[in-house]
């Protein structure tokens, strides 16, 4: 099946944001992204926080142009096309619900008219056509009826969260990017949010990205786990075998300092803080926080394995075995990372 959207060795740098007159720090934001997102999939994105997860989603959508490589929609190079054929691949094949409806929605606009903005920027229909298609996309949320003419402000958190997904839906995406769509919602209606998600996505066949801090979450949702470090991307594994079979030592890590997913086990610790995305290591971007890490981890940054199950690489030049226990991987690194007596 070809490919909705594929990155090719896409990379982001932005200008720091701080610094002074003299300093001229660059953030590497997102460096060599390889990805392909098939029709249908959802794929989750994990990563502490500043790895890349929220840059991968907009270079995903077209919202962010890549500072070098390659983004494809359908197969046709996104940046290469006209504005106008850009802006048109992007609107029909793409949508994005971002984290905060309440600052995601234009506060003066009616519901109405925040679904009927994409139709109208793109000249979707006749205008009955149009007003049918706005009760076709709140029905499709669940929203009320009665709700068509309020503003952002009158609705709950929940309510406004449909909203943002009925206008990512609005001109029939086959991609949507949902980008910690449920973080700024109360508890209560997070999951009627997710169940929503998953209940469109089964519905209208949609590929879906999802990115989280909420691990279990991810792994719920995906068929699809995309481990990200410091702007990288180190490992892509089946959702079903990232908890305990994952190969990156960090996916490891990542997976084993979240409560509930595994035994009950410490989490595996690692050698001090995230380095800084203006001046990543050499090599693997992971080897200064890594038990694993030797000279070779210093000088180069290995290319992806395939582990044996499909659709399973990793980037690791000490990967962890196959049928080694998180249990065992806390051993090793406590090990190596204990301070001599
Ligand atoms: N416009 C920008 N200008 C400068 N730096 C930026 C910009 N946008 C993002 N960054 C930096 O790029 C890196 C990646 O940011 P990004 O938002 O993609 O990470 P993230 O994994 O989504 O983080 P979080 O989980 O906290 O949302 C971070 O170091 C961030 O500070």
């Amino acid at each position: 099946m070809s490919a909705l959207v594929e990155l090719s060795d896409a990379h982001v740098v932005h200008k720091a944001r701080t610094g002074g007159l003299f300093i001229r720090d660059k953030v590497y934001a997102l460096t060599g992204a390889d990805l392909t997102i098939a029709p249908g999939e959802t794929v989750g994105v994990v990563g502490e926080s500043g790895c890349g997860k929220s840059t991968l989603a907009k270079v995903l959508v077209g919202v962010q142009r890549p500072t070098s490589g390659m983004v494809a929609f359908g197969g046709r190079d996104l940046w290469a096309m006209r504005p106008a054929e850009r802006r048109a691949a992007v609107g029909g094949s793409t949508g994005m619900i971002f984290q905060d409806p309440s600052t995601a929605l234009n506060r003066r606009l009616t519901v109405r008219q925040i679904l009927r903005d994409p139709l109208d920027v793109h000249d979707r229909g006749t205008r009955s056509q149009r007003e049918a298609r706005v009760r076709e996309l709140t029905s499709l949320v669940g929203l009320p009826r009665a709700l068509t003419d309020a503003l952002p402000g009158q609705l709950s958190g929940g309510q406004r969260q449909r909203v943002a997904i009925a206008r990512a839906l609005a001109l029939d995406p086959r991609l949507v990017v949902a980008d910690e769509p449920t973080s700024a919602l109360d508890v209560s209606v997070r999951a009627q949010i997710l169940n929503l998600l998953l209940d469109l996505k089964e519905r209208l066949g949609l590929a879906l990205v999802f990115v989280s801090h909420d691990i279990q979450t991810v792994r719920r949702m995906s068929d699809r786990v995309i481990t990200m470090y410091l702007g990288r991307i180190v490992e892509e594994s089946p959702a079903a075998e990232v908890t305990d079979r994952s190969r990156h030592p960090y996916t490891r890590a990542l997976f084993s300092a979240t409560p509930g997913l595994l035994d009950p086990i410490d989490p595996i610790p690692l050698i001090g803080p995230v380095p800084s995305a203006t001046r990543p290591p050499s090599g693997c971007p992971f080897r200064t926080r890594c038990w694993k890490a030797d000279q070779v981890c210093a000088s180069s940054m290995p290319d992806f394995t395939s582990a044996s199950a499909s659709r399973h690489r990793f980037r690791c030049h000490h990967p962890v075995e196959e049928e080694q226990s998180t249990r065992d991987l806390v051993r090793q690194s406590s090990s190596h990372t204990r301070e001599p007596s």
